[in-house]
């Protein structure tokens, strides 16, 4: 049922020494330099919990979410209070201008991973024009910009239309607790880019995201390019062919990507299909107001007992309430990986546990949907609302 994805490539030795060299200035991140995670020992880099009122991330989602994923309310510290229009206790302030303003998008400081010049930057800026971008160097960097207050929203990839879904996103929705408040798809053009001078011939290697690599892989053959090198993000793989000068190297990046680095354009739209398209999700503390005259989506996360008929079961409540489901994906259960199977055999058999990812067409304010997931909730051992948001139906 759930669909399959090529897996994310280990990222290689060239990559990690390259990002290293890209730490974040403390305390204001600048737009051209990317955060890193708090847990890095690095002097240089951003801690995120010392800069901004501190809500300590659960250690993990499925255990300290409990059942349904409720979670404690945050523990209140005496500092200042956050700009938002709620205080810890969850009490109403008096809304401010300053809570006003962000409603456009135009004083929105939304992460992304990734350099300047990386796709994930455009899909932030489709999703909040006028915002500020503030580039971070791990997806989980960036849950934790929004979570500790250094940012208002984060945009992230979620699946593309011929490389899969983007696992490790998935798995963090879970580990944190943001809300899914948008999505956005972005087309994805991949150019081929060098130095000045080098030519397609010259190239032994080309430098990249991995799913760039992956959605490029044909094209990539077919020009007689050999040697693949997985970085952290396409417009951090154009960078470092430009900083480092290499000639036998190529990077797959975007358009801007060459302009920002300095690099010349040797192919473009070199995506094996020419329709590449990238789903990505913006993310919030706090869900919007669920409405159903427009279209919406719901993403929700459940498990189940083991058992004949469970997921058909668990994916009937919405079938007869005529909910449409637009993705279903399974990851492992990483708090239960594996379950024992019932005690039909002598042997004790045990089986991978899983978590279903399900996206639902339609919004959690339609009682349809509030019944179906009632109902759901009757037999999963683990149901949790990601965020109800609308869909978006423009162009990529
Ligand atoms: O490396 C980038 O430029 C990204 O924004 C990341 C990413 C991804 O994670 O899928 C985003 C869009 C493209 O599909 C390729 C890479």
């Amino acid at each position: 049922m759930a669909s399959m994805a090529s897996p994310r490539l280990p990222f290689l030795p060239a990559a990690r020494t390259h990002s290293a060299a890209a730490t974040a200035a403390a305390p204001s991140p600048s737009p051209r330099r990317a955060l890193k995670c708090s847990s890095s020992t690095n002097d240089n880099s951003v801690h995120l919990s010392s800069t901004s009122r501190h809500r300590a991330p659960a250690a993990d989602g499925v255990g300290s979410a409990g059942l349904n994923g409720l979670r404690a309310p945050p523990v209140p510290v005496a500092d200042s209070p956050p700009p938002a229009y709620r205080d810890p206790q969850g009490l109403h302030r008096p809304l401010t201008t300053a809570d006003l303003m962000g409603t456009n998008g135009e004083t929105l400081k939304v992460a992304y991973q990734g350099f300047p010049g990386a796709y994930s930057e455009a899909a932030a800026k489709k999703a909040y024009p006028n915002c500020q971008t503030v580039p971070c160097e791990h997806f989980d960097t960036a849950f934790q910009a929004v979570e500790n207050w250094i940012v208002d929203r984060a945009v992230l990839p979620l699946e593309n239309s011929l490389g899969g879904s983007i696992h490790r996103n998935y798995d963090l929705l879970l580990r944190h607790d943001l809300k899914i408040v948008g999505e956005v798809r972005l087309a994805v053009r991949h150019c081929l880019l060098a130095n000045h001078g080098v030519d397609i011939g010259n190239l032994k290697s080309v430098m990249s995201h991995p799913q760039a690599l992956a959605q490029c892989e044909n094209t990539l053959t077919e020009l007689g390019i050999e040697h693949r090198q997985a970085v952290d993000d396409t417009a951090g793989a154009a960078k470092f062919v430009a900083e480092e000068m290499l000639q036998d190297t190529g990077a797959v990046a975007s358009s801007l990507a060459a302009e920002l680095y300095g690099l010349d354009i040797l192919a473009e739209n070199i995506q094996d299909e020419k329709v590449n398209v990238t789903r990505f999700m913006m993310l919030a503390r706090d869900p919007i107001i669920p409405r159903v005259d427009k279209p919406f989506k719901t993403s929700i996360v459940f498990s189940l007992e083991e058992g004949p008929g469970q997921l058909f079961k668990a994916l009937a409540v919405f079938a007869l309430r005529e909910i449409n489901l637009t993705k279903i994906e399974s990851r492992p259960h990483k708090k239960r990986p594996l379950r024992l199977a019932d005690d039909t055999f002598s042997t004790p058999i045990k089986y991978f546990d899983y978590l279903f990812y399900v996206d639902l067409d339609a919004s959690t304010a339609d009682p349809r949907t509030q019944n179906a997931i009632r109902n759901l909730e009757e037999f999963a051992t683990f149901v949790r609302v990601l965020g109800s948001y609308p869909t978006d139906v423009s162009e990529a």
